[in-house]
């Protein structure tokens, strides 16, 4: 999978909040009537309002447990005109707040186009009302609320619903009603079920250690998954923007669709993964297609993973360049009729060390390329790791010299 994935409560079981331990002698007022009461300096519990500081608009609201503290920051001012409230320590909303001015400066993307209306079996969705063609932008998407992965684990459940409350109450009206219109599936307190409904798992810059959030971007968290897309999505750590591209050319009144997890999965694997992550049972065109559609799908699915890692396990001593070629022609049709091609750069890498191997400069050149631009196009983003593209460009240069 990518360097995001949405939040399924299966798939991060760490994001549930914890049961509480004990009952407080006494009820402060800032319980939540659903949620157990926080005990103000018991157990080193302690809740702070302090940290000041000129990037945000509010005072922090903190709770520190054990030497541990998770705070809301909130700005009213996000990518000038949205509100963000960050739920982590003070020294990691500092690292990430960073990253506004690069977030300020990014281009903006109209989502005049784009339309929520409702989805037969699926809610609503999101719908665009021009051809988008293939490649090109679709949102550039804000988010409202960037929570530590991390902290559920550290705080007790009410404490952290507290920190939420905390979040949601100081965004702007608009931006919270925004929110609070957003889906949800699993119960429990609203905005809790909205983060594990609609959050996807980001990997900030943070200057420590703890560089997995949850991050709510609105607009996407219209997106309904589907098990072959016409759309990708992929988190910015640079401008803490998540961006949506078109995977093809998409019609005007068509639904537009992501990927959830990993586009590669065989029907029982995607039925699994969704309901047990996501609670939800996938109704996309892949997963409500006949026996027969699904059936051969799922052969040529199983080919690709077993192609994958002949690709992947070949050695000194099994290279056989045809062999190969012939592989990777078998993944490359494949990919086509399942639409996996945002998977393929590693395949055209090894297939430019293949023809490079055997002096073929000019079709080495080619396949580096491709790989270079496949990963720039969906893989590789500003602020992401960059080890892949390094070593491609590096290939291509080495190939330049024609
Ligand atoms: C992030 S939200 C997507 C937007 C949502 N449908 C809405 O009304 O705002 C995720 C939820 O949408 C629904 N959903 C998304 N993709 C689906 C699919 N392929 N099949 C069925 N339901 C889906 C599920 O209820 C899921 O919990």
């Amino acid at each position: 999978m990518e360097s995001w994935s949405m939040i399924g409560k299966g798939a991060s079981a760490q994001l549930t909040l914890q049961p509480p331990h004990h009952q407080c002698a006494y009820a402060p007022q800032h319980i939540l009537s659903d949620q157990t009461p926080l005990c103000l300096n018991e157990d080193s519990t302690s809740i702070n309002q302090h940290f000041e500081h000129p990037t945000w608009s509010h005072r922090s609201f903190c709770i520190d447990k054990n030497g541990k503290e998770y705070c809301t920051h909130t700005t009213s001012h996000f990518r000038t005109n949205h509100g963000l409230s960050i739920i982590s320590t003070p020294a990691a909303a500092e690292a990430i707040s960073s990253a506004f001015p690069f977030t300020n400066s990014a281009q903006h993307v109209s989502e005049a186009h784009l339309v929520v209306r409702a989805i037969p079996g699926k809610g609503f969705g999101l719908t665009t009302s021009q051809r988008i063609p293939k490649g090109s932008p679709i949102l550039l998407d804000a988010p409202r609320i960037i929570a530590s992965a991390a902290f559920p684990a550290h705080v007790q459940h009410g404490q952290g619903a507290l920190l939420f409350k905390r979040a949601l109450e100081r965004l702007p009206d608009a931006d919270r009603q925004v929110v609070l219109s957003l889906d949800k599936s699993l119960g429990g307190s609203a905005i809790e079920d909205i983060m594990k409904t609609n959050a996807f798992a980001c990997q900030l810059h943070d200057g420590g250690a703890e560089d997995a959030y949850m991050c709510l971007f609105p607009s996407v968290a219209r997106i309904n998954h589907a098990c072959r897309p016409n759309a990708h999505a992929r988190f910015i750590p640079h401008t803490l923007l998540m961006e949506v591209k078109a995977l093809q050319d998409i019609p005007a009144g068509a639904e537009i669709s992501i990927s959830y997890g990993r586009v590669d999965l065989k029907f029982s694997e995607r039925q699994k993964l969704y309901k047990e992550g996501w609670n939800f049972t996938c109704t996309c065109a892949m997963c409500t297609a006949s026996d027969g559609v699904r059936k051969t799908s799922d052969t040529r699915r199983a080919r690709f993973a077993q192609l994958s890692k002949m690709l992947d396990s070949v050695t000194g001593e099994t290279y056989d360049a045809q062999q190969i070629v012939a592989w990777e022609q078998e993944v490359m049709e494949i990919s086509g009729q399942e639409g996996l091609d945002v998977l393929l750069a590693p395949d055209y890498e090894r297939l430019s060390y293949v023809y490079a191997g055997h002096g073929m400069r000019r079709d080495a050149k080619v396949w580096a390329e491709k790989a270079r631009d496949s990963l720039r196009e969906w893989k590789v983003v500003e602020g992401g790791p960059k080890l892949d593209l390094e070593r491609v460009e590096e290939l291509l240069e080495s190939l330049g010299g024609e």
